[in-house]
């Protein structure tokens, strides 16, 4: 071998040398990353592959962890992410009970009249009169009070009601059917081959985002696999306050650029759930007038979108508890538009008028699934007839 030859031989060497040490890096720091990534993708809890990600994440600081095999000084060793402690919300069973006390606690202009009834010695003309009109006032409605009134004055008569234990009897059994606790309550929110879609709509301010958040803490107590839809793309701080609430309980959120296409969201917030296999994708929407036509079509294109990848077995509609009559021309609207399947009544903490339940079932036919009760992160609980008609009467005691 000539000296020329020689000289090409060592320069080969050192360039393969610098190919393998180039390739070792960087195969380090891309399982480095994979373990990062599959974190953000998978972190929920219960979720399939959250653990496989957090064993392949340990692996991989394992393996620069170990005596003997110190990484070459290219390899960025980056500190290993502590494990996110996420919250555990409520139960549903907690929550009744705590909607029970909450309502109970509460002064409703519904109690009042149950009071004034229930208190007078002497049930005559002008008892019936004004219990009438303390009804109406608390948003039950003409049509439901004056049923509620004529059924009530006939029964009393017929049986003779002579003690005020006959009349709490002869109301509970009246308002309980008034409030139909026949009516189907449940969420749709089981999985089939797809995910069980959820869509969350309602005028402005009614509390749509927080009870998407809440609803998935909800969900996320009864271990089901949960995924968010930011499909509020008017608002900016609503895709933040959204994945705010799905980080505190390990549930990932899909948003797009302010502005987005909020069906293109919604889709893609399905298509995520569906190749991540979650039980649940809730979809947030924009807060609309229902008299914008073109908003309301928008709506209405979201849910065809969203349904070419799986059905939207459940349509909540938000209303707010405290604007009353309002709530119900709204209602009618949103149900034609989207076909409505249950109604969540949000702020009834702050409102007297309870007997919009009654009223809101009554339009639409559809019955009131969930109740907000306050500002806290698990205010949100089932609705349920028999639980509502005792804490009035519970306050008119
Ligand atoms: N007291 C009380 N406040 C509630 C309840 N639900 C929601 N809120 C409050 O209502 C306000 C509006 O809630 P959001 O969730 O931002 O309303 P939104 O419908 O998403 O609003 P837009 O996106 O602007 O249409 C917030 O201050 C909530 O904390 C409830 O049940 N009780």
């Amino acid at each position: 071998m000539n000296g020329t030859e020689l000289w090409y031989l060592v320069g080969g060497l050192i360039v393969a040398a610098f190919v393998v040490v180039g390739l070792v890096a960087g195969t380090r720091r891309r399982a480095l990353r994979r373990g990062r990534d599959t974190r953000s993708l998978t972190g929920a809890p219960g979720h399939p592959g959250a653990q496989d990600g957090a064993e392949e994440r340990a692996g991989a600081v394992d393996l620069l962890d170990r005596p003997g095999t110190e990484a070459p000084e290219s390899v960025e060793v980056e500190p290993m992410v502590p494990p996110l402690v996420h919250e555990r919300p409520e139960t549903a069973e907690s929550r009744l009970a705590r909607l029970r006390r909450r309502l109970a606690g509460r002064d409703s202009g519904l109690s009042r009249g149950l009071l004034m009834l229930l208190s007078r010695d002497r049930i005559d003309e002008q008892t019936w009169e004004d219990f009438e009109d303390v009804l109406i006032t608390s948003d039950l409605g003409v049509g439901p009070t004056t049923e509620l009134v004529e059924r009530l004055r006939t029964r009393f008569r017929i049986e003779g009601v002579a003690q005020p234990g006959q009349a709490r009897t002869i109301l509970r059994e009246e308002l309980l059917a008034l409030v139909d606790p026949t009516m189907d309550r449940t969420l749709a929110t089981t999985r089939t081959e797809v995910p069980a879609i959820v869509m969350v709509v309602g005028v402005n301010g009614t509390g749509k985002t927080t009870t998407v958040g809440k609803l998935a803490r909800v969900l996320v107590a009864e271990d089901k696999d949960v995924l968010l839809g930011a499909a509020d793309t008017f608002r900016a701080a609503a895709a933040d306050q959204l994945e705010t609430w799905g980080d505190r309980v390990g549930v990932p959120t899909i948003r797009g650029a302010e502005g987005a296409d909020p069906a293109s969201v919604a889709y893609e917030a399905t298509r995520a759930g569906v190749e991540q296999e979650v039980d649940v994708v809730i979809v947030d929407t924009a807060g609309r007038l229902h008299t914008k036509t073109g908003l309301m079509d928008e709506l209405g294109k979201v849910k065809r979108v969203v349904e070419r990848l799986a059905p939207v077995g459940e349509v909540l509609l938000v209303l707010d508890a405290t604007t009353g009559q309002n709530g119900l021309t709204q209602a009618r609207i949103f149900r034609e538009v989207v076909q409505v399947t249950g109604i969540v009544l949000t702020k009834l903490d702050g409102s007297a008028k309870g007997g919009i339940v009654v009223q809101v079932q009554r339009e639409l036919g559809v019955p009131v699934k969930l109740v907000g009760i306050g500002e806290g992160v698990d205010d949100l609980a089932p609705f349920d007839a028999e639980v509502f008609v005792d804490a009035l009467l519970e306050q008119a005691s």
